[in-house]
């Protein structure tokens, strides 16, 4: 059996459907959910999700940065929040945007893609802003251990567009010699924002899943989204955070909500 990371989450994918679900316990969704700020809280807010989402998304993406909040007791819990949701079948995109030069990107890897590693992820998101190959040896490392990286292009952001936009075709370039010859999906997933207003660069030649963050809060919607991605629909992952987490009570039905918009807005749209 094929058990490669792009097996796994087009298995999802066809499955379930495309939607990945972030886990963002923020000051203010903590605050929102009357939840204090603290370890604690974050892990009730963490089970919660993983409770509510983790058998309908095709992924569940913790954000990190809320978890190092809290130094090594965040950590803690971003680690049971991990295994909780391996536990309960779900994919676990990891969002730690990590890049770094050869031993120090090697150690990143050892950290968040060896299957030994108490933060083990399905897949990690990278930053390629030190070279395209000093990811390689992530890469490497991913296709290991059965796992994948999802690399910056095109960021959700505004602010990102002169930094990222003279540079996204290496990126891009990169990633789809890394998928050659790979089947149903490379190792090498790129993140292009669900709030660009079109697709300024090809992904035809990827053959890599695609990343797609800002549904809701930053703007975009599941129409937008299916608007541009059309050409590349069978590998988008739609990602929301905030939107769904806002209401602790709706959590399943908002998921389930963003889910169905996107599988109805996708395979009506036109290439
Ligand atoms: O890598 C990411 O997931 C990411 C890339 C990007 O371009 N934009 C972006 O918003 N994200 C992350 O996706 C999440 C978006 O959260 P919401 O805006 O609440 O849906 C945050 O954790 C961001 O760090």
């Amino acid at each position: 059996m094929d058990d490669s990371f792009g097996a796994r989450l087009r298995a999802r994918m066809d499955e379930r459907g495309p939607l990945c679900v972030g886990i963002d316990p923020s000051p203010a969704l903590l605050h929102a959910w009357e939840l204090d700020d603290s370890p604690a809280g974050l892990e009730r807010f963490s089970r919660t999700v993983v409770d509510a989402v983790a058998d309908v998304a095709a992924a569940v993406k913790p954000q990190s940065a809320f978890y190092e909040r809290w130094g090594s007791r965040g950590i803690a819990v971003l680690e049971r929040t991990i295994a909780d949701l391996r536990d309960a079948g779900a994919l676990v995109i990891l969002d730690v945007k990590r890049g770094d030069i050869d031993s120090t990107m090697a150690a990143y890897a050892e950290a968040y893609l060896d299957r030994g590693s108490p933060l083990a992820a399905d897949a990690v998101t990278l930053s390629p802003y030190l070279g395209f190959g000093s990811l390689e040896g992530a890469i490497t490392s991913a296709v290991a251990n059965d796992a994948g990286v999802f690399v910056l292009a095109r960021t959700s952001n505004p602010e990102a567009a002169p930094l990222q936009r003279p540079v996204a075709g290496q990126v891009l370039a990169g990633a789809a010699a890394a998928n050659a010859g790979h089947s149903p999906f490379g190792p090498v997933g790129v993140v292009m924002g669900a709030t660009l207003p079109a697709l300024e660069e090809s992904l035809d030649d990827l053959n890599g899943p695609v990343l797609a963050p800002g549904l809701g809060v930053q703007g975009a919607t599941p129409a937008d989204v299916a608007r541009v991605f059309a050409s590349v629909r069978h590998a988008l992952l739609p990602s929301v955070s905030r939107a769904v987490l806002a209401d602790p009570g709706r959590l399943r039905e908002r998921t389930l909500a963003y889910r169905d918009e996107c599988v109805a807005h996708l395979a009506a749209a036109r290439v």
